[in-house]
C-alpha cells in the first residue's frame, strides 16, 4: 500500500522551499504528499515581501481533514510562525496520537528574512519538540536552541547532545553550507553518528532544511529506522543539489524532481 506524508509549513510562492519544497520531495521520494498550510508567503530567491498566517480554527480545519480520512505516516513540520499555531498543531498531533513527527525548526529562511515571532520559540519549545521523533536544527537554530556559540564539529556534537537530552528526542544538526562541510551530527539514544556529504558547489540552496526533513519523513513514512531515513536524505538533497537547476536572481532552488525521469519528462529535456 501507498505509503503517507503530511507536511504542516508555510507556502513559498517561488515554489523552492516550504510546502512545495515539501511536496515534491515527497513525490519524487515514493509517498503520497498532504498538507496543512500554516501561512502563505509572498516571497522568491531574493527575499520574502509579505506573510499571511492561516487563523489557529482554519489550521485545526486543515489537520482535521487530513488525520480523519487519510491517515499519514509520518508528519514534517516546518515554518509555523504564532503561538496559537503551535499549540493547534501539538493539540492536533496528540488528539490523532500522529507518528515518526520531523520538526524542522524553521527561524530564518536562506534570504534572511525572520519566519517565527520571537515569542513563538518557547512554545515551540515547549510543545512541539517533545511530540518529535527527530528535530533537523541548521547550525543558528541550534545556537539559538541553546545559547551556545558553534564554530567546530565538536560543538555540533554538543549543542545536539544537548537538545536531545532537553527534549528526550533525537535530533540532527545540519553542518550544510556554514560549517564542516556537508556533514550532519545525529545524536540520538545517547550516542550521535556521523553523516558525512559530499560538498556540492552549488550557490542554488534555497530550500535546502524544507527538502532535508521531509525527505526524512518519507522515507521514516516508508518504514526505514531514523539512521537509514537520513543516509537517504541525505543522498537524495546530493543529488537535487548536484542536478545544478539555476533560477531566480538569487540562492535558487533544488531540482526536486532529478530523480523522476521519466516518459513525461524525457522528451522536453534537450
Ligand atoms: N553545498 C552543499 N552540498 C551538499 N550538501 C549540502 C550543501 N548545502 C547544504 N547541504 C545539506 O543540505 C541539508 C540541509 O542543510 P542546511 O542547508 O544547513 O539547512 P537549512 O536550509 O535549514 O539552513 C543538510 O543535509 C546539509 O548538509
Ligand atoms: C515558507 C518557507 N518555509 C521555510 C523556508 C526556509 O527555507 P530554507 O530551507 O531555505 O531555509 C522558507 N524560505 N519559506
Amino acid at each position: 500500500m501507498r505509503r503517507t506524508a503530511l507536511t504542516i509549513a508555510g507556502s513559498d510562492s517561488s515554489g523552492g522551499a516550504g510546502i512545495q519544497a515539501d511536496i515534491k520531495t515527497m513525490m519524487a521520494n515514493g509517498v503520497y504528499a498532504m498538507s496543512a498550510i500554516t501561512a502563505l508567503t509572498a516571497q522568491n530567491t531574493t527575499g520574502v515581501t509579505a506573510i499571511l498566517n492561516a487563523t489557529p480554527e482554519f489550521l485545526g480545519q486543515e489537520l482535521d481533514s487530513v488525520f480523519t480520512d487519510i491517515f499519514p505516516d509520518a508528519v514534517k513540520i516546518g515554518m509555523v510562525s504564532e503561538r496559537e499555531l503551535i499549540c493547534v498543531i501539538a493539540e492536533k498531533l496528540k488528539q490523532y496520537q500522529a507518528k515518526n513527527i520531523v520538526v524542522d525548526p524553521v527561524m530564518v529562511a536562506t534570504s534572511g528574512a525572520r519566519l517565527i515571532s520571537e515569542d513563538a520559540i518557547d512554545t515551540l519549545k515547549q510543545e512541539l519538540f517533545p511530540l518529535a521523533a527527530v528535530l533537523t536544527p541548521n547550525i543558528p537554530e541550534a545556537e539559538e536552541l541553546t545559547g551556545m556559540h558553534i564554530e567546530h564539529a565538536d560543538d555540533m556534537i554538543a549543542a545536539a547532545k544537548k537538545i536531545a537530552e532537553q527534549y528526550h528526542c533525537a535530533v540532527l544538526c545540519k553542518g550544510g553550507h556554514q560549517l564542516n562541510d556537508a556533514n550532519d551530527l545525529l545524536y540520538f539514544d545517547d550516542h550521535y553518528q556521523w553523516f558525512c556529504g559530499k560538498r556540492i558547489n552549488n550557490p542554488n540552496t534555497h530550500g535546502t532544511g524544507c527538502t532535508l526533513s521531509s525527505a526524512i519523513a518519507s522515507n521514516l513514512a516508508k518504514g526505514y529506522n531514523l539512521e537509514t531515513s537520513v543516509e537517504r536524505a541525505k543522498d537524495y538533497i546530493s543529488g537535487a543539489l548536484a542536478a545544478m537547476l539555476d533560477l531566480g536572481a538569487g540562492s535558487g532552488p533544488m531540482d526536486h524532481g532529478f530523480a523522476i525521469i521519466n516518459k513525461y519528462t524525457q522528451e522536453e529535456e534537450d
